[in-house]
């Protein structure tokens, strides 16, 4: 199959280089700088330097040649949320036949609050696509290790060209017909590993420093967490089990706890006291989480649905709250039923 991965990132890279052994796989990086040093040093030095890039990968920073390559096999956009509605829009432009186009990115659209596939609704309305999401770090994909992800679409047939692509070597990939709970999953695990960084970051008098707030609380922070991603994702039409699946729960427990996670390491951070400013400058890659807790907070106060950890989140993240003040509050909150 000819494929093209949009976004030479470490995701995009890692998944390029995992489908290169048995695939035509183009990967575009948008700065020409970049493609030219990864053709050279067979190294993306910037995004995951850690892996040698494949002699049968092709890189290049013209958008063009790589969708023409992948006309009628698979797009893959693995840009940040941010720039997905300029890439589908090319997508649809250059390959109008229609190739199906899967997206990697985990969020909500920052002021518009929409989700992905919403997105696409409006960009590409009846394009061939879906999302491929799941517990999944970059750097373990690349090394080979094992790994299981979920495709999901409305088009059976886009979740069969995803499988087709990447299951096997290593890989596993499920499939699913609830786009709006994988990508549900997807974009609020990353809020709420900005928290479980937060509590687990934090000093408490008396504690273990190694375990910020404690194991308890984190246990606590991840099974409330995911109440909240539940309730904000069935108001908006998904379905349970879902989120007890690998989007769900598995992302969840993967961001939440994995040391390799950018938005634990953001939570992390902010609970020493560091400025999200610096965080971000000092991370060098995306973490999505930042850009969509408030878009997801917006969204499920619209709804009328109640997300406490994530309101928390939002507001350690504009400064309003300490990380001591956003415990204070949400262990303050009167007892409830817990279902
Ligand atoms: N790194 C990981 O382990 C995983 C990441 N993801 C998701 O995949 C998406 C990409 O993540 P990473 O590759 O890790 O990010 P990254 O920060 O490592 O790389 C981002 C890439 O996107 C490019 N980019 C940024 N803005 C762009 C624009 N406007 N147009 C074109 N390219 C642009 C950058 O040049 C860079 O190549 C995110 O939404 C992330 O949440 C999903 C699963 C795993
Ligand atoms: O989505 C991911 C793993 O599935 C990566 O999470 P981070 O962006 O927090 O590193």
């Amino acid at each position: 199959m000819k494929i093209a991965v949009l976004g030479a990132g470490a995701w995009g890279t890692a998944l390029a280089v995992q489908a290169c052994g048995r695939h035509a796989v183009r990967l575009w990086a948008r700065d020409p700088q970049q493609a030219a040093q990864m053709r050279s040093l067979r190294r993306n030095q910037r995004y995951l330097k850690d892996r040698v890039l494949p002699a049968a990968l092709q890189v290049g920073a013209d958008l063009d040649a790589a969708l023409e390559h992948a006309a009628g096999g698979l797009v893959v956009i693995a840009t940040p949320m941010a720039a997905l509605p300029q890439m589908l829009a090319a997508v649809r432009e250059r390959l109008p036949a229609g190739t199906p186009t899967l997206w990697l990115c985990k969020g909500l659209q920052h002021g518009s609050a929409q989700l992905a596939h919403e997105i696409a609704q409006e960009v590409w309305p009846g394009g061939p696509t879906g999302v491929l999401s799941g517990p999944s770090f970059a750097l373990e994909v690349a090394r080979g290790q094992p790994t299981a992800l979920v495709a999901a679409s409305a088009d059976p047939a886009v979740c069969q060209r995803a499988v087709d692509a990447f299951h096997g070597d290593g890989l596993r990939v499920y499939t699913a017909g609830d786009v709006v709970g994988v990508e549900v999953g997807g974009a609020v695990k990353n809020v709420l590993a900005i928290a479980t960084g937060i509590a687990d970051g934090m000093l408490l008098d008396g504690a273990d420093p190694a375990t910020g707030l404690g194991l308890n609380a984190r246990a606590a922070l991840i099974t409330r967490g995911l109440a909240e991603m539940t309730r904000f994702g069935l108001a908006l039409g998904a379905r349970p089990e879902t989120f007890m699946g690998l989007s769900g729960l598995g992302d969840l427990v993967l961001t939440a706890t994995g040391g390799l996670s950018r938005n634990r390491q953001v939570g992390l951070r902010l609970a020493q006291g560091q400025p999200l400013a610096l965080i971000l400058v000092e991370l060098g890659h995306v973490a999505e989480g930042v850009h969509c807790a408030r878009s997801v907070a917006q969204r499920a106060e619209a709804l009328g649905v109640e997300m406490p950890i994530t309101q928390a989140v939002v507001r350690v993240l504009e400064g309003r709250w300490s990380a001591a003040q956003a415990l204070e509050a949400l262990m303050g909150r009167d007892a409830r039923p817990e279902h």
